[in-house]
């Protein structure tokens, strides 16, 4: 059986408040229940006390006079029954009588009594006053004094049993409302954890109005609105994580590589690509900075200004794109495409930068070679003419500054379409070779030497300090030519003429200086070769043939010289036809049939391209929907258009014009154009080419190898196809390095999402090859030459009797 200290214990431990509670309220109630009976106690003593003293005073009024008397009459009976009278009297335990020569004492005081007494005199009037004794009436206090202890006892024990079982009931009640609900919330605070947050605090209640409204129903709505924002708040963490996670791994998986730094450009982050690229692992490099990472790079002056660079531009511009030749750890050097850009907070501030990076190696190479092959001559390592003309505009433009000369000289071998078809292209072409290096031998580090094609070279004198100095770099070059040359086992005789154009005597345009030396040339053939001649006006007759052709070419259209001729496009796996291309052709009864080749470059240079062009398109276009008609099915036409015909702003419209006036849907036209057109850069090239592939016209860039070939360019132009140039493609078979780059140029393109034609296909081991590389389609004669309307179209005819 639990003893009531225990219960006690009990109560203390799972009810603490109750216990302080009633230890309080019993604490209180008592000393107030005690002050009270004290107070009680303490008045019903005064007043017992003050009826004991009235009862002496009583006896002194009541019997002073008979005991007087009785004393005067010297009867000591009465006195003696008097007294006895007054001793039966409550509380009143002893008399005393004191006369003057005697004393009586009636009754007993008990030993150590507490008494109280009163003292008066008995006397006897008649006309004086005379006292006959003095009693002394002593009243014993024991007994006021035993109520009093039995009062407090009774009053403590009744004030304490009710206080007790007041502060009981007062606990039960308290408890039933109010400390159980606490326990309980404790409780499920206590046990309140991230995996219960669905389970809401509830009372053992009614849910009525009222409770919901007191300080318990406020507290656990509080708890449960607390309960829900923490769920809702971990439900936004959990996703914010799971966010946060797929973007870690998105990152950490990225194939560009990814550095993030902070505000002060300290690396914090790199990702598995970063440290696959450049070999550092990221605990390695984390708080440098990523331009210091190269230890042979770090604090030159280059890398400093890139960085410099860099950060201005993403301050100010918010992004800063470029190629970097980078260093892995190892050392070995890489091209990198890196973007920059800033990490932007809530409150649109930089906290950090991002640097994502992709390896470009591959392309870099491709790039560096085919604007090697763009540049120089393959044969003789020589600037090829477009390399060259670059070089005349520089150094006609710094002679133009400087105030100097600049001799431009052309080159021609005398017979070595003799010794070509004569000892075969090999001895031609080691013939070339050596050329090529004796005109160099001959030369200073700042003069340039190039190959213009086939035997034609040219030589670009800066800062000649008289015209006449050319005429001793001239003679070197033919004194050089001397000594014969040994090819396939012989000794061969090999001069050349040269013509020489000075600037700015002769002319201050690259273009025009060219044709004056070419002119010059012919006319240092025309002494007996082996010789140089300076150019002079007389020699502008060649011009004059040119003035000529173009009068003729103005009137070509409207004499209907010009013609199209047709040639197909295949599908390479099948040889099926896909495609046809529309080849212009001048048939000029004085010229002959002039190839495009001759008067495009004129009619480009007049503007006689654009009248000319749209004839072309409206003959194309009317001709695929003629062979819609003959053969049922849609034959796409591809339309060559020179850069001069896209540079007019009407270009887009007479094209849709053409369009809409044949019938023929947009997706059935291909235009074609050089990638001098890409060259050109211009925000009018880039809006037209937009255009037109909005209006659902096919592009495609034509030539592609012969230029600037800048891959990265394509990916800024709505391009759908690319035509690899015949000079490639006729030498697969032969040329390894053509070989790789045919390769190289078909991969390239389909990883740009660009399909691909190989033109020039003369042998069929070559359509064997690009079918094994997968380019997608084929031109060139070995399928069909270029052939007028009329052939074409039986050529389709039995072509699609083949097919069907
Ligand atoms: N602006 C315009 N330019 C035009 C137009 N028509 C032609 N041209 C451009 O003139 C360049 C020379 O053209 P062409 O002499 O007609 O030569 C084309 C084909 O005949 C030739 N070809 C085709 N297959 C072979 C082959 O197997 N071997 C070989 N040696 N030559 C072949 O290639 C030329 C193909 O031209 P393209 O596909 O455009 O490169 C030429 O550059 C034309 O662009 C015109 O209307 N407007």
């Amino acid at each position: 059986m639990p003893t009531l200290s225990n219960r006690l214990q009990r109560f203390r431990q799972s009810s603490p408040l109750s216990f302080r509670l009633l230890a309080w309220i019993l604490l209180f109630s008592s000393v107030f229940s005690l002050v009270a009976s004290a107070i009680q106690i303490y008045s019903d003593y005064r007043e017992d006390l003050h009826q004991i003293e009235y009862h002496l005073e009583v006896v002194e009024s009541g019997y002073g006079s008979s005991l007087s008397k009785s004393l005067w009459s010297l009867d000591g009976a009465l006195l003696r029954t008097q007294m006895e009278g007054i001793l039966s009297l409550p509380d009143i335990v002893q008399l005393r009588l004191r006369q003057p020569d005697s004393e009586v004492v009636m009754g007993e005081l008990s030993q150590g009594a507490k008494t109280r007494s009163h003292r008066f005199e008995l006397t006897h009037e008649s006309d004086r006053s005379i006292k006959l004794g003095e009693l002394t009436v002593t009243a014993d206090l024991t007994r006021l004094y035993d109520d009093l202890e039995r009062k407090v006892w009774v009053i403590l024990a009744t004030q304490f049993l009710k206080t007790f079982f007041v502060s009981i009931l007062v606990i039960w009640i308290f408890r039933y409302l109010v400390t159980r609900h606490l326990s309980h919330m404790a409780n499920y605070t206590q046990n309140f954890s991230l995996s219960n947050l669905s389970r809401p605090l509830e009372l053992d209640r009614p849910n009525t109005s009222a409770n919901q409204r007191d300080e318990l129903g406020q507290v656990t709505d509080a708890i449960n609105q607390m309960r829900e924002r923490l769920n809702e708040d971990l439900q936004r963490q959990e996703r914010d994580a799971a966010e946060i996670r797929k973007f870690s791994k998105v990152i950490e998986q990225s194939p560009s590589s990814v550095l993030i730094c902070d505000r002060q450009w300290r690396i914090e982050f790199a990702n598995h690509k970063f440290t696959q690229l450049t070999g550092y692992a990221p605990e390695t490099i984390v708080g440098k900075h990523p331009g210091n990472l190269d230890p042979s790079a770090f604090n030159s002056r280059e890398n400093q200004q890139l960085w410099q660079s860099i950060r201005l531009q993403v301050q100010r511009v918010g992004v800063w794109q470029g190629e970097v030749n980078s260093a892995r750890k190892n050392g070995e050097r890489f091209w990198e495409q890196l973007i920059v850009t800033p990490i932007k907070d809530n409150a649109g501030d930089t906290s950090g930068y991002l640097i994502l990076g992709e390896d470009i190696s591959i392309r870099k190479r491709y790039e560096q070679q085919l604007l090697r092959q763009a540049n120089y001559d393959v044969l003789t390592g020589l600037p090829n003419r477009m390399l060259a003309l670059d070089r005349l505009k520089l150094a006609l433009a710094q002679a133009h500054r400087e105030a100097s000369m600049v001799g431009v000289m052309f080159l021609d071998l005398d017979n070595f379409k003799h010794i070509n078809d004569t000892l075969g292209h090999d001895a031609g072409d080691n013939l070339l070779v050596e050329a090529a290096r004796r005109i160099s031998s001959c030369l200073r580090g700042t003069s340039t030497v190039a190959r213009l094609g086939g035997d034609e070279f040219l030589v670009i004198l800066p800062g000649l300090p008289e015209k006449e100095s050319a005429d001793q770099v001239a003679e070197r070059i033919l004194q050089t030519f001397i000594p014969p040359y040994v090819l396939s086992g012989q000794e061969v005789f090999v001069t050349t003429s040269i013509g020489i154009a000075t600037f700015p005597e002769d002319s201050n345009n690259s273009g025009t200086l060219l044709q004056h030396a070419d002119a010059a040339m012919y006319q240092a053939k025309s002494k007996g070769k082996s010789a140089y001649a300076h150019f002079t006006p007389e020699m502008t007759e060649v011009s004059q043939d040119r003035l000529q052709m173009e009068s003729r070419l103005r009137r070509a259209l409207e004499l209907k010289e010009l013609e199209l001729n047709f040639q197909p496009i295949v599908h390479t796996d099948s040889g099926n036809l896909c495609a046809v291309e529309a080849l212009l052709r001048w048939r000029n009864p004085a010229m002959g049939l002039v190839m495009p080749d001759r008067f495009i470059p004129l009619a480009e240079d007049t503007g006689l391209i654009i009248p000319i062009g749209e004839w072309v398109l409206e003959q194309a276009c009317q001709a695929a929907v003629r062979w819609k008609a003959v053969t049922g099915r849609d034959i796409g036409i591809s339309v060559n258009v020179s850069p001069r015909q896209f540079r007019d702003p009407g270009f887009p419209d007479a094209v849709m014009r053409t369009l809409a006036d044949c019938g023929l849907a947009p997706a059935l036209l291909e235009l074609e154009v050089t990638e001098r057109l890409i060259l050109d850069n211009s925000i009018e090239t880039a809006e037209i080419l937009r255009r037109l592939d909005r209006a659902g016209v096919r592009l495609s860039v034509d030539d592609f190898g012969t230029g600037y070939s800048a891959l990265s360019y394509l990916k800024s132009y709505p391009f759908d196809t690319l035509k690899i140039d015949k000079s490639f493609v006729q030498d697969v078979m032969k040329e390894p390095e053509d070989a790789s780059l045919v390769k190289a140029i078909i991969n390239m393109a389909h990883s740009l999402g660009l399909r691909v034609i190989a033109e020039g296909v003369e042998e069929e081991a070559q359509t064997h090859f690009l079918k094994q590389e997968g380019c997608d389609f084929s031109q060139g004669y070995f399928y069909s030459r270029p052939l007028p309307h009329q052939k074409f179209e039986e050529w389709l005819e039995s072509n699609e009797r083949v097919q069907a």
